[in-house]
């Protein structure tokens, strides 16, 4: 690390972890030397290799809405292939001598967004006195930025809310939703985690990114869109013993979260997704995809083709089998994330809201015998609070970061944190244990366009057709930047007669629930893009018996846990992926293809032994990124899990777990439907609390 870098870390709060815990990324340098590669589940960042950065400069002001005084003099400013990035300081800039750190929020207050960018000075704290705020929300991620909303609908609950990340104003990367490829891993926006070494992986280590920032993952995910089946949510309610987990309960929050909206294209989008099962009023922009591609048309007539492609209207029915067009979390043609939505300006200006970012929660502490509502945090200096939240604190750190916040806090395991020198606060084994994610791996087939920017592939290859792209999104909020980078998915299940279940008891929720999903792209996803034009498919394990955790092997709470999803981890979730290779390779040869597609994916015949396949898969495959159940839900009076089904940890008072952490198990779903809906559910549940 040159003294440039280690001045540069020093200075930008936002990084501190990677000071801390691992020092990944440098926002001015690795830009310019990475080599492309990554994409959707990739273990490496797809980065341009062409691209530059333009220029490092210090103390720019950013032409959006960011109001004087709110952005600070010394904040560091680059720009990585014309998109502008930020990040703030805190400490005075030795090369500006700038003004001071954290400044007042503008008296403006409403105009635009972010503005209760709080210093920690600005909220008053004398927790001598009287609790400062009601409830204290431990991360302002997908779940954390629900309930911080919906608990300030009521004027007499103030909240805190204290996020560890900065604000995702002006990162090209994460509102244009095609660059969701680029919002992670290893960038500025990202925890920057790195799996243990995967043994079903061929024991490579993979990155494991996470949002580090407002939005949380909602704001670095890949937007797809989708709720699971309603066998997914009635066995949440089953494992629960709480029907108020049920889909049939669920379904008003399925609703309340969303605003379903029409594409930016304005095309007309009869027969693209049934109007009666989604919400028109929630604060949650949902949409379809904004752009047609070539693939569109022979994608749904294998549909018409192929039994075992079955077409689906709406796979956010309930019954989500079959093949049907991606929903995406975007509006008017930008990201739509926890923090543009339930954090929009009208919200943040409530007087009784607070948000403080760049705030790292280290531990919760005991308040009383059993009641944990303090909670300690470092500001953006490195200085540390303690906080006491008058009613409840509600930790929503995502299911990489709520146990780890526990277990550093004494709660989990006592022989284990005994061992570790941790002092044992509240025996909870299941605390970190049955971490379940979905595998995935992406092909992509060499195709002839009708065009030579008939696919998506020439913007990541090519630096023109990037800068044309950007600059119409820029321009106008339109062209391919505004899609999501998947255009259809199909949910299958392996045949109910297949001989692997005379081994292995079937892991899907019901027999209306998939095994595996494949997303189909209009170019390649995967990693590294070799130039050409692809039909890519991705497909993923997504009902998995394999189990992993989340623990630590420190005491030191800014250190990284140890991150095991065990992909691939069981025989059972080879099959399902040996399974879903077979199946696309299928898709692929349907008569609709036939004069489209010119080659296999690069390794590949279609003809390879299951031993042969396995082998390339676990050299090849990643993950989805959907980690759950690390905090999981049981029913009361359970002596296993983390939770009771009001959220609140088990045996204790003052603490609540509000994030995708709880799920009792995986649903055949991307994970943020999820994280909205137990938000919201969660929120009603506190308000009639209290
Ligand atoms: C690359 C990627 C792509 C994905 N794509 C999709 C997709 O297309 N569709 C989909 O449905 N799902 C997708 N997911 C998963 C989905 O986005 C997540 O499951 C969901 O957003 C998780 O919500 P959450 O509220 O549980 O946690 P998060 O949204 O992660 O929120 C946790 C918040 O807590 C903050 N925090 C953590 N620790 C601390 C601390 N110590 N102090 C203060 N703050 C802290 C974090 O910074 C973060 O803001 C993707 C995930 C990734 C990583």
């Amino acid at each position: 690390m040159d003294s440039e870098r280690r001045r540069l870390l020093r200075l930008v709060p936002g990084l501190k972890s990677y000071v801390l815990g691992r020092p990944k990324i440098d926002p001015t340098e690795p830009v310019l030397s990475r080599q492309p590669g990554g994409g959707v589940g990739s273990a490496e960042p797809y980065l341009f290799a062409s691209s530059a950065v333009s220029s490092c400069r210090i103390a720019q002001r950013p032409s959006s809405c960011v109001p004087a005084g709110l952005w600070r003099d010394h904040d560091v400013k680059f720009e990585h292939h014309g998109e502008k990035h930020a990040i703030s300081a805190t400490k005075e800039n030795p090369d500006t001598n700038a003004g001071t750190a954290n400044p007042l929020p503008p008296k403006d207050l409403g105009k635009c967004r972010y503005l209760s960018e709080y210093s920690v000075a600005d909220l008053h704290l004398d927790n001598s006195k009287k609790p400062n705020f009601d409830f204290i929300v431990v991360g302002g991620g997908t779940a954390g930025s629900v309930v911080a909303n919906r608990l300030t609908e009521n004027s007499n609950h103030s909240v805190l809310v204290l996020e560890a990340g900065g604000i995702d104003t002006g990162v090209l990367n994460i509102e244009a939703p095609f660059f969701s490829l680029f919002a992670t891993p290893n960038t500025p926006q990202d925890w920057n985690f790195t799996t243990t070494p995967q043994p079903g992986l061929n024991n490579r280590a993979v990155p494991y990114p996470r949002g580090f920032i407002l939005g949380g993952t909602s704001a670095v995910n890949y937007l797809v869109y989708t709720r699971g089946t309603k066998e997914d949510f009635n066995r949440f309610a089953r494992i629960a013993n709480d029907d108020r987990w049920s889909w049939d309960s669920l379904t008003p929050y399925m609703h309340k979260t969303e605003r379903f909206t029409e594409p930016v294209d304005h095309h007309n989008t009869t027969g693209w997704f049934n109007p009666a099962v989604h919400g028109f009023n929630g604060p949650n922009s949902v949409t379809l995809n904004n752009f047609p591609t070539e693939i569109d048309g022979r994608v749904f007539n294998t549909t018409q083709q192929d039994p075992e492609f079955p077409f689906n209207l709406d796979m956010n029915s309930g019954s989500h089998l079959g093949l049907g067009w991606t929903q995406l979390t975007a509006f008017n043609g930008s990201r739509s994330s926890a923090a543009t939505s339930y954090l929009a300006t009208n919200i943040i200006a409530r007087p009784n809201l607070k948000i403080l970012l760049h705030a790292r929660v280290t531990r919760i502490l005991p308040s009383a015998i059993h009641d944990f509502r303090t909670v300690e945090f470092q500001d953006a200096q490195g200085k540390t609070h303690l906080l006491t939240a008058g009613k409840e604190l509600i930790l929503s750190a995502g299911s990489v970061n709520t146990p780890s916040i526990l277990l550093h806090s004494g709660i989990g395991n006592s022989t284990t944190l005994s061992a570790l020198g941790i002092k044992p606060q509240h025996n909870l084994p299941s605390v970190g244990q049955n971490l379940t994610d979905h595998a995935l791996l992406s092909l992509g087939w060499s195709v002839q366009t009708e065009s030579p920017d008939g696919t998506f592939d020439p913007i990541v290859q090519n630096a023109t057709a990037r800068a044309a792209a950007i600059a119409q999104w820029q321009t106008t909020k339109t062209g391919r930047l505004v899609n999501d980078v998947l255009s259809q998915i199909a949910w299958l299940r392996v045949p109910d007669n297949s001989s692997i279940f005379e081994r292995f008891a079937d892991p899907s929720a019901g027999p209306n629930t998939a095994h595996y999903e494949l997303l189909f792209s209009n170019g390649f996803t995967g990693a590294p893009p070799a130039p050409g034009n692809y039909f890519g498919i991705v497909m993923a394990v997504v009902s998995p018996s394999s189990r992993g955790s989340v623990t630590i092997n420190s005491t030191d709470p800014l250190a990284p846990p140890l991150i095991n999803p065990n992909i691939l981890g069981t025989e059972l979730d080879m099959f399902f992926m040996r399974y879903a290779v077979r199946s696309a390779f299928r898709f692929a040869a349907t008569q609709p293809f036939a004069n489209y597609i010119t080659a296999l994916p690069a390794g590949l015949t279609g003809n390879e032994s299951d031993d042969e396949l396995d082998v390339y898969i676990q050299n090849k495959s990643g993950t989805v990124f959907h980690p759950v159940s690390t905090a999981s839900v049981s029913p009361v009076g359970a002596e296993y899990g983390v939770v009771d089904p009001d959220l609140k940890v088990k045996g204790l008072k003052g603490l609540r777990i509000v994030d995708v952490s709880v799920m009792p198990l995986i649903p055949a779903a991307h994970t943020q439907a999820a994280a909205y809906i137990i938000g919201e559910r969660a929120a009603d549940m506190i308000k009639e609390s209290w």
